[in-house]
């Protein structure tokens, strides 16, 4: 198992529910930054990391194993900002900081309904955020001084989550 280079830059990632504006983020991120942009969701479905096809919420099963044996040699180069909608499976030496995007329920419905997802997926999606659940699930999977929420509304919440990562990023680098 290798680690990641001292003087590598660090790997970040950012969670959230579907629709919370996790893409959005890392997309401005990736270029403000200059990270490399590792969407698992995209990536496990180009390569072909499925498990099987979950026919009642009407999306694949991720291979979790493969796509972090996909990762691993990327991880290890550093400056990656690694973006799904989980947090809970991947190794917790991987990241050096977590951010977790969080969306008001009435605006992420809307962006959902937006997506065509149907009635299920919709509604435990919803309430997987009403819930708190990704948030609950990054501070019980990664030390909680790493842990970060962000908001995913607006372009306000994009530009305020933006300078948050980037004021991250410089205090990383002065340790
Ligand atoms: N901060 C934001 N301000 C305005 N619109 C946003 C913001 N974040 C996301 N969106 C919009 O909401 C939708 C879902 O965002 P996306 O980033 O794809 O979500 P996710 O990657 O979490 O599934 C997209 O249409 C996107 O343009």
């Amino acid at each position: 198992m290798s680690e990641i280079s001292p003087d590598a830059k660090p790997n970040i990632l950012i969670t959230g529910t579907p629709g919370a504006g996790k893409s959005y983020l890392c997309e401005r991120l990736a270029s403000q930054l200059k990270f490399d942009w590792l969407d698992c969701s995209k990536i496990a479905k180009e390569n072909d990391f499925v498990e099987e096809y979950d026919e009642e919420y009407d999306c694949p099963i991720l291979d979790e194993e493969k796509l972090m044996d996909h990762l691993e040699p990327l991880m290890t180069k550093g400056g990656n900002i690694v973006e799904y909608h989980g947090c809970d499976f991947f190794p917790e030496r991987w990241f050096q900081a977590v951010f977790v995007v969080t969306c008001p329920n009435k605006t992420l419905y809307d962006r959902l309904k937006e997506r065509n997802y149907n009635e299920k997926k919709l509604t435990s999606n919803v309430q997987c955020e009403i819930f708190g659940t990704i948030l609950e699930e990054a501070r019980d999977s990664y030390k909680s001084d790493i842990v970060f929420q962000l908001k995913g509304e607006t372009k306000a919440d994009a530009h305020m989550s933006l300078k948050t990562v980037k004021n991250w990023y410089r205090m990383w680098k002065r340790k």
